[in-house]
């Protein structure tokens, strides 16, 4: 499946040759759409114009090729508007003042920051008041997993890390820096993360492949007192949590009778299972490509090892034809095309699919339409988003506030709630189960579910002013 982009074609058309509509129709043979033209040199002979062209990335080269080849035209310069975005990379770091004189400067740097250093020696609580640390996250990867494109080394996964980082500040206001690690060795990760969580508010760990990326965040959460959290286990689990809520009322179900498939047991799948479970869930097939987990099989994986003895309550054998006969939900966080029609026609009436696989999901979404009640896919080009940005912002947001020493299951389950709350139940439809990223309400409602949880829980070690009158969130039975 390929992904829309804009590209710009800087060319000289030599006038007594060739035609601006030449241009035009070799675009759109190509399946381009022209959406605007700068014209650079206007010359007796020849004019140089910059041609703005929508295309899907496949078609990029071949609207290239054609116009090369064409009589009368020289193709001076193509640029890719994703690519321009990514040029220098996408963030930066401001300072919050100027230093005008030599009084501001030592008062921000030596000598007069001696002093204020002092008191965070004497106590390193301050450190929350006196710098960035009560605003600021790690992202933290190794380029093992990076969306689905595979171990693509850490120096390819800073563009997507940058991108998280952009999110965390636009959403939430969280200063958030890519940390993009040079080792695969879980203890080595682990080490380094110690030593630089003194100034981090907070660890988002991101990509790191299954199953090392459970036991790397266990001990990072069991031995740092800042929360630590795998944004692809649990920011997935939470926003898929979120969606099906609102997609079951959509079609007339509750997470308790669901039959639900779940594809990819790696860390997004181990999590939306075992989230799923937490809420009320009580029939899900976990599959892999071995097939779907079964109580009797060994596993080296322990994580499928708890999983095998919680789902699968008929003990089904088989493989994703096997369990997707007369299922409700198929939630895919596994890679792209694994899922095709005769799968979706043996489900339930009333299906719902959540094809979340980045960036192809588990099934194009125009195959799959049809077949479908509920349809979402983890991409912004469809409706129904299920992606993790509605989550970790948010949840960060809340945490960091409240500076909660831990993100746990409460405050997990109450920020999916949260989200699914945004869409009104007047609102719901197939097509509008999940709310926008861009949708103020999200991240201000996921704070506040998350801080009130993390209060009745107790691990909120301050309560934020504009908090200290709301009840904390009562558990429910
Ligand atoms: N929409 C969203 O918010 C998110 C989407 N994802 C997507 O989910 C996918 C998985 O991500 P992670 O869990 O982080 O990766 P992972 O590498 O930890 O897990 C992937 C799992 O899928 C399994 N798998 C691969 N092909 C399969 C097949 N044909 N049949 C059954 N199982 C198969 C693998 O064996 C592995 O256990 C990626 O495409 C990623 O982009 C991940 C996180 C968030
Ligand atoms: C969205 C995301 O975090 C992923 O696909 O890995
Ligand atoms: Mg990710």
């Amino acid at each position: 499946m390929s992904i829309a982009t804009t590209m710009i074609i800087r060319l000289e058309i030599r006038k007594s040759v060739a035609s601006f509509a030449d241009v035009a129709s070799g675009i759109a043979a190509a399946g381009g759409d022209i959406v605007a033209i700068d014209v650079i040199r206007a010359g007796k002979e020849v004019t140089t114009r910059d041609i703005t062209v929508n295309v899907q990335d496949a078609t990029n080269e071949e609207i290239h090729r054609i116009l090369s080849a064409m009589d009368g035209i020289k193709v001076i310069n193509v640029s890719d508007s994703t690519f321009l975005a990514h040029l220098g990379g996408k963030i930066e770091i401001m300072p919050k003042m100027k230093i005008k004189n030599r009084e501001d400067l030592s008062q921000v740097y030596t000598p007069g920051v001696a002093r204020v250093s002092m008191a965070i020696a004497e106590d390193p609580a301050k450190a929350y008041s006196l710098t960035i640390k009560r605003n600021t996250v790690a992202v933290v990867t190794d380029g093992t997993a990076v969306l689905g494109l595979g171990d693509i080394g850490p120096e390819a996964a800073m563009p997507v890390m940058e991108g998280k980082a952009m999110l965390f500040k636009q959403l939430a206001g969280i200063d958030a820096f890519p940390l993009c690690l040079d080792t695969k060795d879980s203890e080595e990760i682990i080490r380094i993360v110690k030593a630089v969580s003194p100034g981090f508010g907070g660890i988002n760990l991101e990509d790191i492949s299954s199953p090392r990326c459970f036991e790397i965040e266990r001990r990072l959460a069991e031995e740092l007192d800042i929360p630590v959290f795998h944004d692809d286990q649990h920011g997935t689990a939470v926003v898929a949590l979120a969606g099906l809520l609102n997609a079951l009322k959509v079609v007339g179900l509750t997470l308790a009778e669901a039959r639900i498939v779940v594809v990819g047991i790696g860390a997004a799948g181990v999590s939306i299972c075992n989230l799923l479970l937490a809420a009320g869930a009580r029939c899900i097939y976990a599959v892999d490509r071995e097939g779907v987990l079964v109580r009797e099989a060994a596993y080296g994986n322990p994580e499928w090892t708890k999983l095998a003895a919680r789902t699968n309550p008929d003990n089904v054998q088989g493989g994703l034809a096997e369990v997707m006969q007369g299922a409700d939900v198929f939630i895919g966080v596994a890679g792209g095309g694994i899922l095709n029609v005769e799968h979706l026609k043996s489900m339930s009436a009333n299906n719902i699919v959540f094809a979340m696989a980045n960036p192809n999901p588990e099934i194009e979404p125009e195959l799959a339409e049809p077949h479908v009640r509920v349809l979402a896919t983890g991409r912004s080009d469809y409706p129904n988003q299920i992606n993790n940005v509605l989550c970790f912002p948010g949840i960060f947001r809340g945490a960091l506030d409240c500076r909660a020493a831990v993100v746990n299951l409460e405050m997990k389950l109450a920020a999916a709630k949260a989200i699914a709350s945004v869409v009104l139940e007047e609102e719901l439809n197939e097509q509008y189960i999940i709310p926008s990223i861009f949708n103020d309400k999200v991240v201000e409602q996921v704070r506040l579910a998350v801080i009130r949880a993390a209060m009745s829980t107790g691990v909120a070690r301050r309560v934020p002013p504009d908090v200290a009158g709301i009840e904390p969130l009562i558990k429910e039975n």
